[in-house]
């Protein structure tokens, strides 16, 4: 587990991470989401003792990170890809952390072989590439078998093979009872792999969340519904009580109300269906939408800035966000 409390850092007159308090829990894969420079690497390195908060503290079960005997033991990192020792071979630097930590040598081959570099374990790190300096930097988390695990980005680099591999992992990881937390900018990638979200903007805290309610409460859920007899249809929904808002290609969009309920109303009327489907917004859209006030960097692209998504915003019944994007803690 890994408890952050109050956890302030200044540099300067920029406030980078401004007094954020959550838990990580183990047994699950804890995202962990902002826009650029919202303070997630920083906050990463304050928990393991890399930078000094200014106010505030980190544990890492129950243990500042300085109190860690053995630290690769408890809590192993993926910080940077390639923060590695260039002239020395893969197995060379996995020994080094491994002698550093009383880990066995024979551990080291054991995670040479889980992130498939066996077969360049003498090859000097500087010739790999990005994928592999980022499997290099997996095994060096991997090495003291830890609890807790912390993957900033993990799949960078990584092809899709290898994507799937590190999200498969990090599950398995979870399922073993381990503590795993991790950062990435890939929203459909953090859908297939984390079960609860932490989620920064400017520094500071604004959701701590389950991945599901997350995406619910920061988007629009509606059927979608399309008749070749759409007027009738509207006429079945009016009578019914039911407000539909037209969408483009002749499609109904219906609010709140379950595709069930809607099937049973049309086969009531004899009316035939051609779709009849409910449509959730992604993490990309929900997360765009929570934290579209924290963004730091805009591109501008066209006449909205480009801040918005593509998909749904703004169309008839998606709502102001929940707490204006500052509910903090909620669902925590
Ligand atoms: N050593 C430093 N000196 C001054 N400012 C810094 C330093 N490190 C980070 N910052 C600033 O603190 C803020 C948070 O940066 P950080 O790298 O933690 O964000 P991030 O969420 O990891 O961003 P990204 O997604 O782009 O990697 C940024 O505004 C950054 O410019």
């Amino acid at each position: 587990m890994i408890e952050v409390t109050g956890l302030t850092k200044r540099y300067g007159r920029k406030v980078a991470v401004n007094d954020l308090s959550f838990t990580v829990r183990p047994g699950v894969v804890t995202g962990f989401l902002g826009p650029n420079g919202a303070g997630k690497s920083t906050t990463m390195r304050m928990m393991l003792d890399l930078d000094n908060p200014t106010s505030g503290s980190v544990k890492i079960d129950g243990k500042h990170y300085r109190e860690l005997s053995e630290p690769l033991k408890h809590i192993g990192a993926l910080l940077e890809a390639k923060a590695m020792h260039g002239g020395r071979s893969a197995y060379n630097n996995l020994l080094c952390l491994a002698q550093s930590n009383r880990i066995p040598a024979s551990r080291i081959t054991e995670v040479l072989d889980m992130v498939g570099l066996t077969s360049v374990a003498k090859g000097k790190s500087k010739g790999f590439s990005m994928g592999m300096g980022q499997r290099l930097g997996i095994a060096s988390a991997l090495l003291g078998d830890p609890e807790i695990l912390m993957f900033d980005e993990p799949v960078n680099g990584l092809d899709p093979e290898g994507i799937h591999w590190i999200r498969n992992l990090m599950k398995g990881l979870a399922t073993e009872g381990r503590t795993v937390f991790v950062s990435s900018h890939l929203m459909s990638e953090m859908a297939l792999t984390a079960d609860h979200l932490i989620v920064i903007g400017q520094g500071r805290l604004l959701a701590n969340t389950s991945m599901a309610d997350f995406i619910h409460e920061n988007s629009r859920s509606f059927t979608r519904l399309r008749s070749p007899d759409r007027e009738r249809v509207k006429d079945a929904l009016d009578e019914a009580g039911i407000t539909a808002v037209e969408g483009t290609g002749g499609v109904l969009e219906i609010d709140g109300v379950e595709p069930e309920r809607l099937g049973e109303l049309a086969a009531r009327h004899g009316i035939v269906l051609h779709e009849l489907s409910s449509q959730r917004a992604s993490l990309e859209e929900a997360f765009m939408r929570m934290t579209a006030e924290s963004v730091e960097y805009h591109a501008h692209t066209g006449p909205d800035g480009g801040g918005a998504p593509a998909t749904g915003w703004g169309s008839p019944g998606w709502g102001t966000p929940a707490g204006g994007g500052n509910d903090q803690g909620k669902g925590a």
